[in-house]
């Protein structure tokens, strides 16, 4: 791609690999998910988020989703327990959406997809930095929530109150004391497997915990979403859809279950 990376014909998904060869590696993200293929796995913990909302600093279009930072330098908003081991840190979380309601989540199950996927990402503290860590097979976790058409999700609304203060690609604004926790399902089931960042550059550094249950989002919510510019401001507006990179091979992985 001579351009900058993205989700259109001539720099999406399927030209990715030209500037990013490992694209086409091993471990690759997302995944078709067959839960009668996936292995209880008896030795799972069960997931600890624990968030502190002060921590919760602004909210950006960075031209290919929007996300919502967190301050971690320290460990006060942590995941721990499900498959990893020692301590991660909330670095952001962010979202993954269609043009329409048959489409946007990246995981499917059963090749079903989903209308949008939350990812929440955290980086290893064994690792100095979320830098260091993403270059590392250990280095990140990223717990990933499906959302599915249904009543409008009251705790998505001061997601959608910020947008517009961030309709164009670049802009930022602040974005204070809010609990990631009230964007989870009630339960925490969860499959695992072991994979990557589903954007460029597509680091084989990600265990990824996929919650079974999903969150509602209404119509009318997902058309705020799809009212985000991948463009910036003065020029030919493009509107943020189909921000998804569909499922890749699953290249012998074996995706773990938490529940039976
Ligand atoms: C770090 C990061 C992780 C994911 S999953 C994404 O889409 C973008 O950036
Ligand atoms: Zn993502």
């Amino acid at each position: 791609m001579s351009h900058g990376w993205g989700y259109g014909a001539n720099n999406g998904p399927e030209k990715w690999g030209e500037d990013f060869p490992v694209a086409n590696g091993p471990r690759q993200s997302p995944i078709n998910i067959v839960p009668k293929e996936a292995q209880y796995d008896s030795t799972l913990k069960s997931l600890k988020l624990k968030y502190d909302p002060s921590n919760a600093k602004g909210i950006l279009n960075n031209g290919h989703s929007f996300q919502v930072d967190y301050e971690d330098d320290a460990n006060s908003s942590i995941l721990t327990g499900g498959p990893i081991s020692g301590t991660y840190r909330l670095k952001q979380f962010h979202f993954h959406w269609g043009a329409s309601n048959d489409r946007g989540s990246e995981h499917t199950v059963n090749g079903i997809k989903s209308p949008c996927e939350l990812h929440l990402v955290h980086w290893n503290t064994k690792y100095p930095s979320f830098g260091e860590a993403a270059s590392q097979p250990d280095g990140l976790a990223v717990v990933g929530v499906f959302l599915k058409i249904s009543a409008a999700n009251p705790r998505l609304q001061k997601v959608l109150d910020a947008f517009d203060s961030i309709k164009t690609k670049g802009k930022q604004t602040v974005f204070a004391n809010f609990d990631p926790k009230t964007l989870l399902p009630g339960s925490l089931d969860f499959w695992t497997y072991d994979g990557s960042l589903t954007t460029p550059p597509l680091l084989e550094s990600v265990s990824w915990i996929v919650l079974k249950e999903p969150i509602s989002v209404s119509r009318t919510q997902m058309a705020r979403f799809r009212g985000l510019l991948f463009t910036g401001e003065g020029e030919a507006p493009c509107c943020m859809v189909d921000n998804y990179r569909p499922p890749q091979p699953l290249k012998g992985r074996q995706v773990r279950a938490s529940f039976k």
